[in-house]
């Protein structure tokens, strides 16, 4: 057998640019059969373009593509991958019924529908028509047709946006017991609480590239940084960058900003070497700020390879 059959998704060298933007910028990445893994990144990370090229919605301009050991439009023609993507477009002037039984007819195993609607959890909807869904009933919708074709691999891009904290937690429960018996799932987030929460396996994107990989633990302790925030007078920004932890340190608003992967070993050095040191604050940083901070650090993937210390 093909050694790539036996993994549920291969990556190896893609790029994708649109125009001057480096959309996707060489990505390798192999996932086994039975893995969650949570792609997270900012805004414009690549997430949904390396979502549509598994899903071959997307060709690459260069690198490959293998699904289940397949190119990835014969996998989803065999029924092999459910596809849930950002704000996919709903056939208008139908129910939630009519939406579910077209699509229904095009699979050639389907799940039995009822088992979709309840998995979905779409039984309250059905007559509604599609425009008049709210974000969330309309992401359960697309959930429905993502597992219709009872797929061994599901690609779902932000798939709790627009859903209340219920609902989310709701969806993850269901889809948790629908990929109990082994099946894959990859998605994309912006939120590393879910990561945490859902994936066994997080890969950070940023600027198109991989720059870390591995267990939620891992990637919380290396993206949940602080920022120490301290008067920009009577010190040296120079000297505070060389403090340890310190990730960047930039001059804003009169302040000085310190990003930390470890607020207390930052701290501890910064008020025994620093008598000027002044009105000290310590924040949670943003997790956008996070990825910056992890990006400009160096120039080379400093998360990478991580996966093999788990
Ligand atoms: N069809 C397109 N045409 C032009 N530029 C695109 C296209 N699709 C994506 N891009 C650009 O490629 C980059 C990566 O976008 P992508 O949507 O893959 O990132 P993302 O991580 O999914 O972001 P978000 O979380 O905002 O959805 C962005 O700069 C985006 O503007």
């Amino acid at each position: 057998m093909d050694p790539a059959a036996a993994l549920a998704v291969r990556l190896e060298g893609l790029h994708k640019s649109y125009g001057a933007v480096q959309a996707v910028d060489g990505i390798d990445l192999t996932i086994a059969p039975g893995e969650i893994v949570a792609v997270l990144g900012p805004n414009g990370a690549g997430k949904s373009t390396t979502t549509e090229m598994i899903t071959g919605i997307t060709v690459p301009d260069s690198g490959q593509v293998q699904v289940f050991g397949r190119p990835p439009r014969d996998a989803v023609q065999h029924g092999l991958v459910g596809v849930m993507l950002q704000a996919g477009a709903l056939l208008h002037d139908a129910t939630v019924r009519d939406v579910l039984r077209l699509m229904y007819g095009l699979h050639a195993h389907p799940l039995p529908m009822a088992e979709v609607i309840q998995r979905a959890d779409l039984g309250g909807f059905l007559k509604m028509r599609t425009e008049k869904l709210s974000g969330g009933q309309a992401q359960r919708l697309r959930y429905a047709l993502a597992i219709m074709a009872d797929p061994q691999l599901l690609i779902l891009d932000e798939p709790t946006v627009g859903m209340d904290v219920e609902i989310r937690r709701a969806f993850w429960a269901s889809m948790r017991t629908f990929v109990a018996g082994g099946r894959t799932v990859l998605f994309a987030t912006h939120y590393l609480e879910e990561a945490d929460s859902e994936a066994d396996r997080i890969v950070v994107l940023a600027h198109g590239r991989v720059i870390g990989d591995g267990t939620p633990t891992m990637i919380k302790n290396q993206v949940a940084t602080k920022l120490i925030t301290l008067a920009d007078r009577d010190v040296e920004l120079a000297e505070l960058t060389m403090l340890p932890a310190v990730l960047t340190g930039e001059r804003s608003n009169g302040r000085i900003q310190l990003h930390t992967s470890d607020s207390d070993a930052t701290l501890r050095a910064l008020i025994a070497t620093q008598p000027g040191a002044a009105e000290i604050e310590v924040t949670s940083a943003s997790l956008e700020d996070a990825f910056l901070a992890l990006t400009d650090q160096t120039n080379h993937p400093i998360l990478q390879n991580s996966k093999e210390q788990r």
